[in-house]
């Protein structure tokens, strides 16, 4: 079979992108929700769809459970795997986005490059990072899976924050503090910021 690219030819989309963001009386986006191990992405981006349905924003969460066992379940935690992750995930926010919907990821998407590369293959205003600022020492008090306490035992090896990089944000879009703050009042930080950003009205 032959599998080379440039004998693939792009169809244009006979529905246009803006017609879907019209039917839908909202703008797509992605947000991005990138954190360590237990700061709270699921959480928070869960409780944000949420809030986002009962506005009757049309959405959908991709989280390590509908990809790293589906899409993605050829891939470990090595850096050159969560890489390949990280570009995958970027490649079907792109089509949610294309499809006119407001698409949360939560993945901790340890490197920076790899983020940007996201951001860069969608149009402005199109993509929000969204930095879960949780200090590790509060994420491995957390430790909602048992992984950091394995982790510290040498159970699991080039786990986040442990022995393995995370490259905090620089200048996220949306930026949420987690400790000392309830899911709600997290939740509601990032709906003021796409109020602001006029995604929702
Ligand atoms: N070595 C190692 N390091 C970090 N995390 C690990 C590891 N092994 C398993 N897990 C579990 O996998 C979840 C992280 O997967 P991600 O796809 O978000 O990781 S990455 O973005 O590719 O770095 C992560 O889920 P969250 O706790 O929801 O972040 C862990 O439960
Ligand atoms: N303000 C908060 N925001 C998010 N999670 C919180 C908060 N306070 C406590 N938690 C708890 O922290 C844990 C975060 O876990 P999870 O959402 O799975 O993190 P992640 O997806 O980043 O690994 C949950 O048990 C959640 O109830």
């Amino acid at each position: 079979m032959d599998t080379k690219s440039e004998n693939v030819v792009w169809h244009a989309h006979s529905v246009s992108r803006d017609a879907r963001s019209e039917v839908k009386q909202h703008k797509p986006c992605v947000l991005w929700f990138t954190g360590l191990s237990g700061s709270g992405k699921s959480t928070v981006a869960n409780a944000v769809d949420h809030l986002l349905h009962k506005r009757k924003v049309h959405t959908y969460v991709l989280d390590g459970d509908n990809v790293r066992h589906g899409l993605n379940g050829d891939l470990g935690f090595s850096d050159k795997d969560r890489v390949e992750n990280i570009r995958r995930i970027g490649e079907v926010a792109k089509l949610f986005v294309d499809a006119g919907l407001v698409v949360s990821t939560a993945f901790i998407s340890p490197f920076k490059a790899d983020r940007d590369l996201v951001r860069n293959q969608l149009s402005g205003g199109e993509f929000f990072e969204v930095f879960i600022d949780t200090p590790l020492a509060v994420c491995e008090q957390r430790d909602p899976k048992g992984l950091y306490k394995k982790a510290r035992a040498g159970e699991i090896k080039h786990f986040t924050g442990i022995d393995s990089a995370y490259e905090v944000p620089s200048s996220p879009d949306i930026h949420v503090e987690t400790d000392g703050k309830t899911i709600e009042e997290c939740a509601d930080e990032v709906i003021a910021a796409l109020e602001k950003s006029r995604i929702i009205s």
